[in-house]
């Protein structure tokens, strides 16, 4: 099986999990790359069932209208219900590395005020330890050099990602050959850098739920213990 065959498989199994609790009321979260895109296509035959999204990045919102579901500001809503997202890398602990599409600010910032994160990944995602993909972190234009400086203290390659500038005007460095055993202490660090706005490592806020697209079928993957379950 392919790699677009693989994410559209667990994009339908992400459907399949969700249709029967959508509700009239329901706002959804929704990530951005290839997988949630294929995602968002199939949501399209169920946008009669509930309200509306809200978007990690702009792409993601454009596609979503095109299919006429409304997409709402994240301020005005109340709850999300469920968050669907891609991720670059995922280990067994459900934490991820998230950000290849320059929307990890956003991206954090839905799966923080959904009730519950669902990651839809093909199988080359899982990983042992995070950062066979490079980290990407957000950095205040300004900021650019001192952060690159820090990091290189903690023992990685920062490298500006060329003529990407994210959704919130800001600049991406691309974290190579930093291999991250300790993502939740690793994620604190990063973010305890002046003028980082956020890193991709989604460890103080993993998925709960990971289907992972296999030759063999779609593993469903349930983190231990979810705050959901408390
Ligand atoms: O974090 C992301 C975007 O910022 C994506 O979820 C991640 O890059 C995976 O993308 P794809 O589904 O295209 O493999």
């Amino acid at each position: 099986m392919d790699q677009d065959s693989l994410k559209l498989s667990v994009a339908q199994a992400a459907l399949d999990i969700i249709a029967p609790q959508l509700e009239s009321n329901t706002i959804l979260g929704i990530g951005t790359g290839s997988t949630a895109n294929m995602f968002i296509d199939l949501l399209a035959d169920v946008a009669h069932l509930f309200d509306g999204a809200v978007a990690s990045s702009q792409a993601s919102a454009e596609r979503l209208k095109s299919h006429n579901i409304p997409v709402y500001d994240l301020n005005t809503v109340n709850q999300v219900a469920v968050y669907i997202d891609g991720a670059d890398e995922c280990n067994e602990a459900l934490e991820l590395i998230k950000g290849g599409g320059a929307a990890l600010t956003r991206e954090k910032i839905v799966a923080a005020v959904a009730k519950e994160f669902i990651c839809i990944a093909d199988g080359s995602k899982w990983v042992k330890v995070l950062g066979e993909f490079p980290l990407p972190v957000e950095v205040i234009p300004m900021a650019r050099s001192h952060v690159a400086r820090e990091i290189v203290k903690l023992g990685g390659d920062p490298v500006l990602r060329e003529d990407v500038v994210t959704d919130n005007g800001n600049v991406i460095l691309d974290v190579y050959n930093f291999p991250i055993p300790q993502p939740l202490a690793t994620e604190a660090k990063i973010n305890g850098i002046v003028g980082v706005v956020c890193n991709g490592l989604f460890a103080l806020r993993p998925a709960d739920r990971l289907l992972l697209g296999t030759a063999d079928g779609v593993r469903d993957i349930k983190r231990p213990k979810s705050f959901l379950d408390s």
